[in-house]
């Protein structure tokens, strides 16, 4: 559905992705992770054309997203924090949402709007939100028009437990519609059971892109985050050998 061919960028003089590959398929949840820095919002603001890369072509459903923008209205985006005008209230951004996109009001998903109650936050002003609220409107506009694919940057930062779980609950049920799920997250333990892939990125490079069956079964862990630990030392420790290799054979 989306394919990243061997992108790279360059703010100044840093180099934040290093020809970075790999193809999202729908039905799939994938896990962005990596350490702070390491380039994941990058790469997903490139995959949703905010950023654009110096080399490299991205494409979706086939086609180079460099020539036609439309493809975005099939994506539901969450970013790590959302930016909305302060001085519009939560009713006021969700309607001028719903008439940017033209989805019809009978194919509104509805279902995030409820399990959060915002009804009853409607005339609130987005400037006076707390983070947590702030965050639940960004959920409800990434599922409210039935998008095929979805992007979620750190998608539970700030929400209180319950709300966390309704999100879950919320991708979980959106997975199983066959959509592709993009996730980052710093805490692995809620991405367990909900992912089926998990790409790792360490200083603007990929440094692997497992399935949840190969991880498993290459490190003989079952919880994510203990399989994505020993997968990075695996790929140290081939890493090391194939430098001591060179070193050995006078090739370096
Ligand atoms: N517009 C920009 N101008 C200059 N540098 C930038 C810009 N956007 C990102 N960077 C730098 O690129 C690097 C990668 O940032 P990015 O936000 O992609 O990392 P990340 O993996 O998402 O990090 P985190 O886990 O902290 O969210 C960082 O060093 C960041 O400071």
């Amino acid at each position: 559905m989306i394919a990243v061919q061997n992108i790279s960028k360059q703010f100044g003089k840093f180099k934040v992705l290093n020809h970075v590959s790999f193809e999202c398929r729908r039905g799939e949840c994938i896990a962005l992770i990596g350490p702070n820095g390491s380039g994941k919002t990058t790469v997903i603001k490139s995959m949703l054309g905010m950023v654009i890369p110096d080399s490299g072509t991205i494409t979706f459903e086939g086609h180079d997203i460099a020539h036609d923008w439309r493809y975005r209205n099939r994506i539901g985006y969450m970013p790590q924090i959302g930016r909305y005008p302060e001085n519009m209230s939560i009713g006021q951004v969700l309607d001028m949402m719903q008439d940017i996109r033209k989805v019809p009001e009978n194919r509104i998903d509805h279902d995030l709007f409820e399990a959060f109650k915002i009804k009853s936050l409607l005339h609130k002003r987005m400037g006076t939100l707390s983070g947590g609220t702030r965050q639940k409107v960004s959920a409800c506009l990434a599922f409210m028009f039935g998008a095929q694919a979805l992007i979620l940057d750190e998608p539970s930062a700030g929400l209180d437990p319950l709300s966390s779980e309704i999100l879950r609950e919320k991708i979980l049920a959106e997975k199983a519609k066959n959509k592709l799920v993009i996730i980052t997250s710093h805490i692995l333990s809620e991405l367990d059971e909900l992912v089926t892939e998990a790409i790792y990125m360490q200083d603007g490079s990929l440094r692997f892109h497992k399935t949840m069956d190969e991880l498993q079964s290459q490190t003989g862990e079952s919880k994510l985050a203990r399989a994505i630990a020993a997968a990075i030392r695996q790929c140290d420790r081939d890493a090391a050998g194939v430098d001591e290799g060179h070193f050995k054979t006078g090739r370096l």
